[in-house]
């Protein structure tokens, strides 16, 4: 794993550097491999980065969009991460309707729901031995040191032989990409923004703590691992 860590002015530098870094892995992935393959990530954090891309001109044929986790809603409510995307970005472009691959959440079951997920990355992904290697996974942190819905002391975090499981949000159920999956990425990409995401932080990128208090510590993927922090957040480990 190559690890980068870097520190930008503000949230305006930061958005700007996450995606120049996307467009530089879209041109990578497309020129390699004929595709990219994107998952994105929900909350407040990434939506100008979303927005940023939707004034980009991209190839977007060759783009395929997924998403590490979902909240457990339909794809109209105000808490879907498909929602917010859509509404910040790929609504605004010429994305193909099916290269958009969202997390099924009107089943009524969780567990059917992250099972046919599962059974769609799994056709996408023929050639995947175990896990898929996504080009980039764009993820956040929560205050609790949360990724995806990996959320501290769940079960989610045990889950070794899925790609696709249920998170649980204080008794409510969420659908989120496993660790394994995750770590199988070529990049992944954590935006981190605000002061509030400070202490978390230092317990997720200290030499030593506890992955399962602060789930974010699990992701240490194959590929490169970037952590994108705005000043706010990130003078914490400046000051180290
Ligand atoms: O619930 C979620 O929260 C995290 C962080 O969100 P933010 O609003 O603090 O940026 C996010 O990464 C995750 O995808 C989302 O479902």
């Amino acid at each position: 794993m190559e690890k980068f860590v870097e520190v930008l002015a503000d949230k305006t530098a930061l958005i700007a550097r996450s995606r120049d870094l996307i467009l530089e892995k879209i041109q990578t992935a497309i020129s390699q491999r004929g595709q990219f393959t994107i998952a994105l990530s929900g909350g407040g954090t990434p939506k100008p980065l979303y927005e940023a891309l939707a004034a980009e001109s991209l190839p977007w044929d060759k783009i395929h969009i997924f998403w590490g986790d979902e909240r457990y809603v339909p794809p109209q409510h105000p808490d879907s991460n498909q929602l917010m995307a859509r509404q910040a970005w790929l609504d605004r472009v010429d994305l193909p309707e099916t290269h958009i691959h969202p997390m099924p959440t009107e089943a009524d079951n969780p567990t059917a729901d992250a099972q046919a997920h599962e059974a769609q990355l799994k056709d996408f992904f023929p050639e995947a031995q175990d896990f898929p290697a996504f080009d980039l996974i764009l993820l956040g942190i929560g205050d609790d040191g949360h990724t995806a819905s990996l959320f501290p002391h769940t079960e989610a975090l045990e889950v070794r032989d899925r790609w696709v499981t249920i998170g649980n949000k204080d008794g409510q159920p969420r659908i989120t990409f496993t660790i394994p999956l995750i770590n199988h990425a070529r990049c992944v990409l954590f935006l981190v923004a605000g002061a509030s995401k400070q202490t978390a932080l230092e317990h997720i990128l200290a030499e030593e703590g506890d992955p399962l208090q602060y789930p974010a510590r699990f992701i240490q993927p194959q590929g490169e691992l970037y952590w994108l922090l705005d000043r706010a957040a990130g003078s914490v480990i400046e000051d180290r």
